[in-house]
């Protein structure tokens, strides 16, 4: 695949974002140009709106597994592009447009020039919510096609284009979502003690919730938890009967995870006493940190440097990715692809540079050729 043609790609499936498990354009597209390719050696099976496409091997000793993830964000694009998405209110901003075309680029390479192992493709569906990869991994192709080892990518917008880094061990966190919903009386503006005030319920958990990783945790033990979206009430003179809040929990260890999650409960239990009214906490869809085996990523170091792509040694980060799932069942690990955008990830201005697709492709190719 040329450069063009990536950049091509890239751009149409950056205009059809779609949102987890309702990828069914994307997985069209993607399925439309896998099977434009010759398929004397490719097979492919679909799993809900995800595809595996197993590529056999000129030896085929092991399988070696490639994960890219294929869903948008509930974001309104902000890019003024002229290829901007034409689904409103999504986008892909997480890059996994990317991910994508990176991983169609590896395909159409390897059925060009097959590799001596076995090699699954993975085109994983709903990696922001609520969770493909766990799901997938208890799938029959999986199942049937299991590879002995496996890795992915994400792009990183804060590292120059065109550059990988990555570490052993954790890369990045453990997360769960967090729904809070809580439930009291409403009534006229000017009668607040015949009310539970659920605006003023909501704000005091805010504020206790901030105690958590401020007061409660260990400076070294690194945690989040942010409160990313309040909503109660109906109008300004009406006292809201409810409110509910959405965020989100990361750790850099798992056992820290379960203490947040028993201080969120007992300081929403002390809000439901204070306030006198029902709260209940939903934790959405939790992903398992990201553990990168340490063989494979010196393994990683030493082929880049063999092609020239410029590394460096990564820090943890406080993202998650339930590619972790994969890695907890599969040893391998994953990488952050530099695309240098000015505005982040999860941004409605994301705008990573299309080079960097070129260096993903690269990358993947001589992992897959060379991996031990
Ligand atoms: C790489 C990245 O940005 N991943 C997402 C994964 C979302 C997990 C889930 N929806 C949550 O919010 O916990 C991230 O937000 O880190």
């Amino acid at each position: 695949m040329n450069f063009n043609e990536m950049i091509r790609i890239r751009r149409e499936l950056h205009q059809i974002p779609e949102l987890g498990f309702k990828e069914v354009k994307t997985q069209k597209y993607l399925l439309d140009y896998i099977h434009s390719l010759p398929d004397d050696h490719i097979e492919v099976e679909t799993w809900r709106t995800g595809i595996f496409v197993r590529v056999e091997g000129t030896v085929g000793e092991k399988t070696i597994g490639y994960r890219t993830d294929i869903d948008g964000l509930p974001i309104t694009e902000e890019t003024g592009f002229e290829f901007q998405s034409r689904h409103e209110g999504q986008m892909h901003a997480c890059g996994h447009d990317f991910h994508m075309t990176i991983a169609l680029g590896i395909l159409t390479e390897l059925v060009e020039h097959r590799p001596e192992h076995h090699v699954l493709m993975i085109f994983q569906p709903a990696e922001e919510g609520p969770g493909g990869a766990a799901p997938m991994l208890e799938s029959e192709p999986m199942k049937k096609w299991w590879p002995d080892t496996i890795f992915a990518l994400h792009i990183a917008s804060e590292l120059p284009a065109g550059t990988v880094s990555t570490k052993e061990g954790l890369l990045f966190a453990n997360t769960s979502e967090l729904f809070i919903d809580l439930k009291g009386k409403g009534g006229h503006a000017a009668y607040p003690h015949q009310t539970k005030d659920m605006v003023v319920g909501a704000s005091a958990l805010v504020t206790d919730l901030q105690q958590i990783v401020a007061r409660m945790i260990d400076p070294l033990d690194a945690a989040v938890l942010s409160i990313g979206k309040i909503t109660g009430g109906t109008v300004q003179n009406i006292i809201a009967e409810e409110a509910r809040l959405e965020g989100t929990i990361r750790t850099l260890n798992a056992s820290t995870m379960d203490f947040i999650k028993s201080r969120i409960e007992k300081m929403t239990e002390a809000i439901e006493l204070r306030f006198d009214c029902k709260a209940t906490i939903d934790y959405g869809s939790n992903y398992y940190q990201v553990w990168n085996q340490k063989t494979y990523t010196d393994q990683f170091e030493t082929e880049m440097n063999r092609i020239h792509v410029p590394f460096q040694k990564a820090n943890e980060a406080m993202t998650g990715e339930d590619f972790g799932y994969m890695l907890k069942e599969i040893p391998g690990f994953m990488y952050w692809l530099g695309v240098d955008s000015p505005n982040g990830l999860h941004h409605a201005k994301l705008n990573p540079k299309e080079e960097a697709i070129q260096t993903g492709v690269k990358a993947g190719v001589q992992m897959l050729h060379h991996l031990k």
